[in-house]
C-alpha cells in the first residue's frame, strides 16, 4: 500500500487554484523531493498530507484512509512536519524538546525517553553541551537539527519537509543533507521534502516532483527529470544541471 495518495485533488482558496487534479501516490519508504516556482501549491500538497488543509475535491489517503476521515491529532502523530526555522518550544531545552512527544508515548518507561533523545542527539551531530541550552541560545543550523531530531523522536512513519534547510548557511545545509540522507537510510521514514534548490532536489529525491501553478507536471526518477523533461518549465530548471550531465 502506497505511504500517501492524492486522487484527482483540488484545492481552491477563494478564487485562487492551489492545486488543480493532483493524482500520485508516494509509495512507503520512499524520498520523494517536491520542487516549483514561489506559490505552485508545494506547501499546500503537504499540508494536504497532515490535514492542515482538506482538499475541496478528491482525496487524500494516507496509509490508505481518507484525511477527512481520520481523527488529525492521532493523524499528525504518525507524520512529523518540519518547516524552515523550525519552531521550538521556546520555554523548553533542546533535550527537553526533543524528549516532548516520545516522552508523551512513554509514560511509564522514561529510559526510552532517554534513549530516543540520545540516539537522535547523536544522528544529527550535535554536541552534547546543547542539551540543556535553550531554543534563543542557538544558531539557526542547531535549532534545525534540533528540528529535525525532535520530529523524528517521535518515531513517525511520515516525514513532511517544508524547505527545511533553506534558512543555513551553505556549509551547514550540505551537511544537514547528508544527515537527512542517511537518517532515511537507517529508518526508512517515508519523506516529503519540498525545496527550491535544484541540486538539493536532484541529490536527495529518489523521486522528484516538478509542480507548476498547481499541477504536478513530472514526477519521476532524477536520472529521467535530467534525461526527459516533461515541459518547458522542467527544461529550464535543469538546463545547467543538463549540460552538466551531458558531458
Ligand atoms: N491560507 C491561504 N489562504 C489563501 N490563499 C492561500 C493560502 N495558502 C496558500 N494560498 C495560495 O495558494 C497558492 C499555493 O500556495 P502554496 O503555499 O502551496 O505555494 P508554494 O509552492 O508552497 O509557495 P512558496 O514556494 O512561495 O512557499 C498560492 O497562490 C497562495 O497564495
Amino acid at each position: 500500500m502506497p505511504a500517501i495518495e492524492f486522487d484527482h485533488v483540488v484545492k481552491r482558496f477563494g478564487d485562487a487554484v492551489a492545486l488543480n487534479d493532483v493524482s500520485l501516490s508516494v509509495d512507503s519508504g520512499s524520498f520523494v523531493t517536491i520542487i516549483g516556482s514561489s506559490g505552485c501549491g508545494k506547501t499546500t500538497l503537504l499540508k494536504l498530507a497532515n490535514a492542515l488543509v482538506m482538499p475541496d475535491e478528491g482525496q487524500v489517503l494516507v496509509h490508505g484512509s481518507a484525511t477527512t476521515e481520520a481523527d488529525p491529532i492521532e493523524l499528525r502523530r504518525t507524520i512529523g512536519y518540519v518547516i524552515q526555522g523550525s519552531v521550538l518550544f521556546p520555554h523548553l531545552t533542546v533535550e527537553q524538546n526533543i524528549a516532548y512527544v516520545p516522552s508523551l508515548l512513554n509514560r511509564r518507561d522514561q529510559r526510552r525517553t532517554e534513549s530516543a533523545v540520545d540516539k537522535w542527539i547523536g544522528l544529527l551531530g550535535l554536541p552534547s553541551n546543547l542539551r540543556d541550552r535553550y531554543p534563543a541560545e542557538l544558531s539557526g543550523g542547531q535549532a534545525q537539527r534540533v528540528g529535525i531530531a525532535r520530529a523524528l523522536a517521535a518515531s513517525p512513519d511520515i516525514l513532511l519537509a517544508d524547505e527545511p534547510f533553506s534558512a543555513v548557511d551553505a556549509i551547514t545545509r550540505a551537511s544537514l543533507q547528508d544527515e537527512i540522507k542517511r537518517i532515511h537510510n537507517q529508518t526508512g521514514v517515508t519523506t516529503l521534502f519540498v525545496t527550491h534548490d535544484i541540486d538539493e532536489a536532484l541529490d536527495l529525491g529518489e523521486k522528484v516532483m516538478v509542480m507548476e501553478a498547481g499541477r504536478v507536471v513530472q514526477y519521476a526518477s532524477p536520472h529521467d527529470v535530467l534525461a526527459n523533461p516533461a515541459s518547458g518549465f522542467v527544461e529550464r530548471l535543469v538546463a545547467r544541471k543538463r549540460s552538466v550531465y551531458a558531458r
